[in-house]
C-alpha cells in the first residue's frame, strides 16, 4: 500500500483531530472515527506536515475541542495521578482500559501528559529510568502471588513504592479469570505504598497488552518505582510481558514428574531470571534438584545480554529463606544494564513493538467493522466451521470484500 492509500486514514474531519503532547514534540493526531464517519477528500496534507511528517500545533486543549468539564477531569487526574493519590491512579486506568472513543482520546491526552512529566523527570536523572520494570510469570499454582506479597512488603518496608498489575490471557479468550476469581494479596493491597491492580476481565490479549503498557507509565507517574507485572504461564501472554519489562522472572515450583514439561522452552529463553519457588519443607529436595536442572538447561542457551547471564535462585515465601537475595540479584541485573545501556536499549525496542501492537489491534477492528466485512462474515464463518469452504478461502473472500470497497485498497 502507498502512502496514497493512507491519505483518507490521515484526513480525519477537523473535529476528531487533536494535539499531543509528546516528550519528543506536539503532533496532530488525527483520530480513528467509525468507518461510517470517515471522510474520503483527497486533500493533499503535504503542507501541514512537518519535518516529522506530522502537524504541530500549539494549543493542546483548545485542538482537542476539550469541554470544560473533560478539561477539569484531565486535570484532576493528572495533578491526583502526580502527587501520588492511589484513587486517581485507578480511576486514570480505568480510562486507558475503556472502549468508549472519546473517553479513550482522553485517556490518550492524559497519557501524553503523563509522559512529558516522566521524561523530564528521567532527564533530571541522566537519561536514566527511574522505574525498575518486573515480569513475572509462571504455571497456575507456582507460588506467584504468594511471592510478590512477600517481596513485595519487604520493598514497601525499605521505602520503595510498589505497584503490581496484572495480565490474564484467559480474560480474553473466555471472559473468565484464572487470576481474578480469589483474593490476592491482602496484606500488600492494603498497604498504602502499594497499589495492586487486577487483570482486566476481558478484551482481546493486543488490547490488554496496549493497556498494560499505558498501566505501567500511569504508575510510573504516580511515583511507584518498582512497577511488577504478573501473568499466568498460558498462551502469549508471558511473551507479551516479557515484552513491557526490564527484567524478565519466571517462577517455577518443584513439583513432581518432569519440571521442564508444561514450560515452554521459548519462554526460558526470555527469562533473565529463574525462581524455583517453594523451596522448604519436605519441597526443599526437589527444589535443589530443580535449581540443577535448570542451570544447566540455561547454560545450552544462547547468551541474549553482554551485560548479564540468566540465573536460578531459590526461594521459599514461606520462610522468607533466599528473597532478600534474590532481591540482591535483581538490583545487580538492574545496574548492569543501565551501565552497560542495555536497559534502555531494551525500551526502546520495547517501545516499537508496542507500536505495532496497537497497529494491530487497529487495523484488526478496522477490519472487523467494515461494512462488506461484516456482511459476510456470518455466513462464511459458518461454512468454515461445517468445513463447507477451507478456512483459506474463507479469509481470501474477506479479505477482498475488504479491500474491494475500502480506501485501503493497495
Ligand atoms: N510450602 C510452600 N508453599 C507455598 C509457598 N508459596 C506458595 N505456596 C503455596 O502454593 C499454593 C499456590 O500459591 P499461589 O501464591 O496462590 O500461587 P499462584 O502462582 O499465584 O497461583 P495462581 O493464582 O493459580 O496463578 C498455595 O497453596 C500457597 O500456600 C512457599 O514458599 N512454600
Amino acid at each position: 500500500m502507498g502512502v496514497s492509500g493512507l491519505l483518507p486514514f490521515l484526513q480525519r474531519p477537523s473535529h476528531l483531530r487533536h494535539v499531543i503532547t509528546t516528550p519528543w514534540g506536539r503532533y496532530l493526531l488525527h483520530h480513528s472515527p467509525p468507518l461510517d464517519t470517515l471522510t474520503h477528500s483527497r486533500r493533499p496534507i503535504h503542507n501541514s506536515l512537518n519535518a516529522r511528517g506530522m502537524c504541530v500545533e500549539s494549543n493542546l486543549d483548545s485542538a482537542m475541542g476539550l469541554s470544560p468539564p473533560e478539561q477539569r477531569l484531565l486535570n484532576k487526574l493528572y495533578e491526583g495521578l502526580i502527587s501520588g493519590q492511589r484513587a486517581s491512579l485507578a480511576e486514570s486506568i480505568t480510562l486507558v482500559e475503556t472502549q468508549h472513543p472519546r473517553k479513550k482520546e482522553l485517556a490518550q491526552v492524559l497519557l501524553q501528559k503523563v509522559l512529558a512529566y516522566r521524561k523530564k523527570q528521567e532527564k533530571e536523572n541522566g537519561g536514566k529510568p527511574l522505574a525498575f520494570r518486573v515480569g513475572l510469570s509462571g504455571p497456575p499454582g507456582a507460588g506467584k502471588s504468594t511471592f510478590i506479597e512477600v517481596v513485595g512488603k519487604m520493598l514497601t518496608g525499605q521505602g520503595h513504592k510498589v505497584s503490581v498489575l496484572a495480565v490474564d490471557p484467559s480474560s480474553c479468550t473466555t471472559g473468565g479469570s484464572l487470576m481474578g476469581d480469589k483474593t490476592r494479596m491482602t496484606e500488600l493491597s492494603r498497604d498504602m505504598s502499594a497499589f495492586v491492580r487486577p487483570s482486566p476481565t476481558s478484551g482481546t490479549l493486543g488490547g490488554v497488552t496496549r493497556t498494560t503498557n499505558e498501566a505501567i507509565v500511569l504508575c510510573e507517574g504516580a511515583g511507584y518505582d518498582i512497577v511488577l507485572v504478573e501473568t499466568v504461564g498460558v498462551g502469549q501472554s508471558e511473551f507479551a510481558v516479557a515484552d513491557m519489562v526490564d527484567m524478565f522472572v519466571l517462577l517455577i515450583p518443584p513439583a513432581g514428574g518432569d519440571e521442564l514439561q508444561g514450560i515452554k522452552r521459548g519462554i526460558i529463553e526470555v527469562a533473565d531470571l529463574v525462581v524455583v519457588t517453594k523451596a522448604d519443607g519436605d519441597l526443599l529436595v526437589p527444589a535443589r534438584r530443580i535449581q540443577a536442572e535448570y542451570t544447566s538447561a540455561l547454560k545450552l542457551l544462547r547468551k541474549k545480554s553482554k551485560s548479564w547471564n540468566p540465573k536460578v535462585v531459590r526461594v521459599s515465601s514461606q520462610t522468607g529463606e533466599g528473597v532478600p537475595e534474590l532481591w540482591s540479584k535483581m538490583e545487580a541485573f538492574r545496574s548492569a544494564g543501565l551501565s552497560s545501556g542495555d536497559l534502555q536499549a531494551r525500551r526502546r525496542t520495547q517501545h516499537r513493538v508496542w507500536m505495532w501492537s496497537l497497529i494491530q489491534e487497529n487495523v484488526i477492528r478496522h477490519f472487523q467493522e467494515h461494512p462488506a466485512v461484516r456482511g459476510a462474515l456470518p455466513q462464511l464463518e459458518d461454512q468454515v466451521t461445517r468445513g463447507a469452504i477451507s478456512p483459506g478461502l474463507a479469509a481470501d473472500l474477506l479479505l477482498k470484500a475488504f479491500s474491494s470497497s475500502s480506501s485501503l485498497r493497495p
